[in-house]
């Protein structure tokens, strides 16, 4: 099992969005988690949601993976077999997408990473549950993947925990990628890393998203993320997205008085 193949996505028309969301909201109580979020993203399209602390961006990621259940709104997803709403459809119909149509990295590798498995068994375990069946295969996919984010074939057999934080978060990455989503779900994937290290993480992300054609949705804190990665930005306040657009267009000339602030660094975010 070398190259993943995408020859099932063949017929998913690149004109039509991979992900298209229709009034999406979620509610704690009587506080607003996110309200009335809509938007289209295309396949090979990086779309970045900024915001201050407690502004919506994790709810609004959740209730697009799958991980929370909105109380309004649809999250139609383009699968090999056609448009499918991911808020409606059985556990188990999810669960099965989570593993093959998309992805999720985590801030924390933690989250993300069997900490008590070796590297090469946190990559191999993915390939098993979408049906690799031979060992050597595996291996060889793992050693594969193990280069590609730049961590030594030699660490195979390590496991995650014996491994820097900026190691365990590219451990994180091939163990999520290797399987060939369609779809990558990023919760600030550079947070808590030293800024050297954040900023290798971020080339070899752009490298891998544009080299595999991958659609993402990144939440991060950081403008400097969303500059560098993303296509699209939305920009959410008190769970409503207050401005969404071209990152460059965003960011550079930002309509919204509370976009405008977040650019001019006034506000900590
Ligand atoms: N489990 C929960 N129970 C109750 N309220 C919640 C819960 N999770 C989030 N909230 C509230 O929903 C709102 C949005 O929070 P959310 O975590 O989505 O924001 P965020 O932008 O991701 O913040 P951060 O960057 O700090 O993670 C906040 O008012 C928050 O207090």
């Amino acid at each position: 099992m070398g190259a993943v193949d995408l020859s099932i996505w063949a017929n998913v028309n690149e004109a039509t969005p991979l992900l298209s969301v229709q009034g999406l909201c979620k509610n704690y109580g009587a506080r607003v988690g996110c309200a009335h979020v809509s938007f289209d993203l295309f396949p090979g399209e990086v779309l970045g949601i900024v915001g201050e602390s407690g502004s919506g961006k994790s709810t609004l990621l959740s209730c697009l993976a799958g991980h929370l259940k909105p109380d309004q709104g649809e999250v139609i997803f383009q699968t090999a077999q056609g448009p499918r709403d991911t808020v409606v459809m059985a556990e188990a119909e999810r669960r099965r997408m989570a593993r093959t149509d998309w992805a999720f990295v985590h801030q924390n590798p933690r989250d993300g990473l069997r900490m008590g498995v070796s590297a090469g068994g946190n990559v191999g375990e993915r390939l098993m549950a979408v049906g690799a069946r031979h060992y050597r295969d595996i291996r060889a996919t793992a050693v594969d993947w193990l280069g590609r984010v730049e961590i030594a074939s030699d660490r195979i057999d390590d496991r995650p925990r014996a491994f820097s934080g900026g190691m365990q978060q590219r451990l994180q990455i091939a163990r999520n990628l290797v399987t060939g989503p369609r779809l990558v779900f990023m919760d600030e994937p550079t947070g808590g890393l030293d800024v050297s290290v954040q900023a290798r993480l971020l080339d070899l992300l752009r490298g891998l998203v544009r080299e595999m054609g991958l659609s993402a949705i990144i939440v991060t804190h950081d403008l400097a993320v969303v500059r560098l990665l993303a296509d699209r930005l939305m920009v959410m306040k008190g769970g409503h997205v207050v401005e969404q657009g071209l990152t460059d267009q965003v960011l550079d000339d930002p309509q919204h008085s509370y976009t405008q602030l977040l650019v001019s660094s006034v506000l900590q975010v």
